[in-house]
C-alpha cells in the first residue's frame, strides 16, 4: 500500500498528526485545516499504515476516523494506546475518550476537526463540494466487515473470534508470528491471513515445510548456495529467504529444524542478514518470518532439542489455533463451507440430521483436515443420493 497522498513538506516547530481515514475528502479537510495549525500531517487509509507511519514518524497525535477498511476501530484504538500511551488520540466523528484531560494541544486539534467538520456541512452551493460523493462512497465500503481478509478462516465461535483478533492486530507489523496448534488445525490458514491482511500483501507469500525437505538440503533451500558449494551444487541457487524479499516466508514445522540450522536462523531473524552456502557476502533482506508448530516447542527447548534463544525469538507473538473438539460448535458452518466447495464439481450434497450428530460427537484428532476427508468420503458413498446418511460417515479405517 503506498503512502497515501498528501504528505506535507517540513515546517520549523511544526508537531507531527497521523491521519487515519479512508475517506480522501475527509483527509484532505483536516489536512488543511491541519496544516494551518502548524501540524505537520500524515496520512494513511487505514489502520496498518497507520501504524507503519507512527513508527517511522512518532507523531505527538493521531486522528482516526470512526471506521477503517481493514482493522476494527476499538481494537486499533487500544493498541495505539498501549504502544504510544503519550500520543494524543482523538476520533474525527468526535467520540472522545470519557475522562481524557483536555490540554492545549487536544483543543486545538478538536478545534481542527470542527472547522472540518462546517466545511462539510457547507451548502454545494457556496463552492462545488466533492465531499457528498466521496461520503457516498465511503459508506460503500463501509458494508465490508473488517474481517473481510478472514475470509477463508470459517468459524465463529468463541476461540475462532478471539484468533480472528489476534491477527488482525499482529498483522500489520513485521513482528514474527509463532503459530501453534494441533495438526489439520488450519495453521497455515493462519498464517495466510496475517500475510493478507498485512502491508506486504501485494508481495509474495512464500512456504517452506521444514519436515518435508532432508536435513542436508534445508540450508541451502532456505540460504541458497552458490556453485561448487558442495557435491551437487552444479550451479548457484537463490534461497527460499532471499526470494521471500519484500513479502512473507512462512516455515511450517519450524520444530523439525536441526540445531545447527537453528542458529544461523536466529542470526538472520536478529539482524535480518544472510549468507548463501559457500559465499562470503552478506546480504540484507526484508522478510516477515511467520512460523507454525504442531509440537511444544517451549517444553522442547527447555529439554534442550530445540534451542531456547530461538523459541524466544520466534515467539515475540505466540498464537494458538484452537483444536476442532474445542469448537464443535463451528461444524455446521465447516461442513456447508467444505459441501459448497465439493459442489464444483458435483451438485451440493447435504447432510442428513443424524449425520451431523454424528460429526458433533467425535473428538476429531485431525481436526479441520480430517472433517474435509470425512466429507469428501461421505459425498463418495452417498452416491446419486442427495443426501449423506449418518452411516456414510466414517471416521478413520470405517469407524
Ligand atoms: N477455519 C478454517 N476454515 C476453512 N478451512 C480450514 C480452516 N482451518 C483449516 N482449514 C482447511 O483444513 C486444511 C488443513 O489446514 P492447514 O493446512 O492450514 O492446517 P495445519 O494446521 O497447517 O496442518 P499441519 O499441522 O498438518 O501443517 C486445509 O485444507 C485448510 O484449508
Amino acid at each position: 500500500m503506498a503512502s497515501a497522498a498528501g504528505q506535507t513538506g517540513q515546517m520549523a516547530g511544526s508537531r507531527t498528526v497521523v491521519l487515519a481515514s479512508a475517506d480522501t475528502a475527509l483527509r484532505e479537510r483536516l489536512r488543511q485545516s491541519l496544516t494551518g495549525l502548524r501540524w505537520q500531517v500524515r496520512e494513511a487509509g487505514g489502520g496498518a499504515e497507520a501504524i507503519e507511519l507512527m513508527e517511522r514518524s512518532r507523531p505527538e497525535a493521531l486522528l482516526v476516523d470512526s471506521w477503517l477498511p481493514d482493522l476494527e476501530v476499538g481494537e486499533f484504538s487500544g493498541m495505539v494506546r498501549t504502544l504510544y500511551p503519550a500520543l494524543d488520540l482523538l476520533r474525527v466523528d468526535g467520540v472522545s475518550d470519557a475522562g481524557t484531560a483536555r490540554s492545549p494541544r487536544r483543543n486545538e486539534l478538536l478545534h481542527a476537526l470542527r472547522e472540518a467538520q462546517e466545511e462539510f456541512d457547507r451548502p454545494a452551493a457556496v463552492e462545488p463540494d466533492p465531499a457528498p460523493v466521496a461520503r457516498a462512497v465511503v459508506r460503500d465500503i463501509r458494508t465490508a466487515a473488517p474481517t473481510s481478509g478472514l475470509a477463508d478462516m470459517v468459524g465463529t465461535s468463541e476461540p475462532m473470534l478471539e484468533l480472528g483478533r489476534m491477527i488482525r492486530l499482529v498483522a500489520p507489523r513485521s513482528t514474527t508470528v509463532l503459530i501453534e496448534g494441533e495438526t489439520g488445525t488450519g495453521k497455515e490458514v493462519v498464517a495466510k491471513a496475517v500475510h493478507r491482511l498485512s502491508l506486504r500483501a501485494a508481495k509474495s507469500f512464500t512456504v517452506l515445510n521444514c519436515a518435508a525437505i532432508p536435513e542436508s538440503l534445508l540450508e541451502a533451500e532456505l540460504f541458497g548456495h552458490t556453485r561448487g558449494a558442495f557435491t551437487g551444487a552444479v550451479q548457484s541457487r537463490t534461497g527460499r529467504i532471499e526470494a521471500a524479499h519484500g513479502g512473507t516466508l512462512f516455515l511450517d514445522e519450524i520444530g523439525e529444524m536441526p540445531l545447527a540450522l537453528q542458529a544461523k536462523m536466529l542470526r538472520f531473524l536478529e539482524y535480518g542478514e544472510l549468507q548463501r552456502v559457500g559465499d562470503n557476502e552478506v546480504m540484507r533482506v526484508d522478510v516477515r518470518v511467520i512460523a507454525a508448530t504442531h509440537q511444544e516447542l517451549e517444553r522442547r527447548s527447555k529439554e534442550g532439542t530445540f534451542r531456547l534463544d530461538l523459541y524466544h525469538r520466534l515467539a515475540v507473538f505466540p498464537v494458538e489455533v484452537p483444536s476442532l473438539r474445542d469448537r464443535l460448535g463451528d461444524i455446521p458452518a465447516l461442513v456447508d463451507y467444505f459441501l459448497e466447495g465439493m459442489g464444483r464439481e458435483q451438485p451440493r450434497k447435504r447432510l442428513s440430521g443424524p449425520a451431523m450428530t454424528k460429526l458433533m460427537s467425535y473428538a476429531w484428532p485431525g481436526n479441520v483436515r480430517e472433517l474435509m476427508h470425512v466429507l469428501e468420503r461421505g459425498a463418495i458413498l452417498s452416491g446419486e443420493s442427495p443426501e449423506i446418511a449418518a452411516e456414510e460417515i466414517r471416521f478413520g479405517r470405517g469407524r
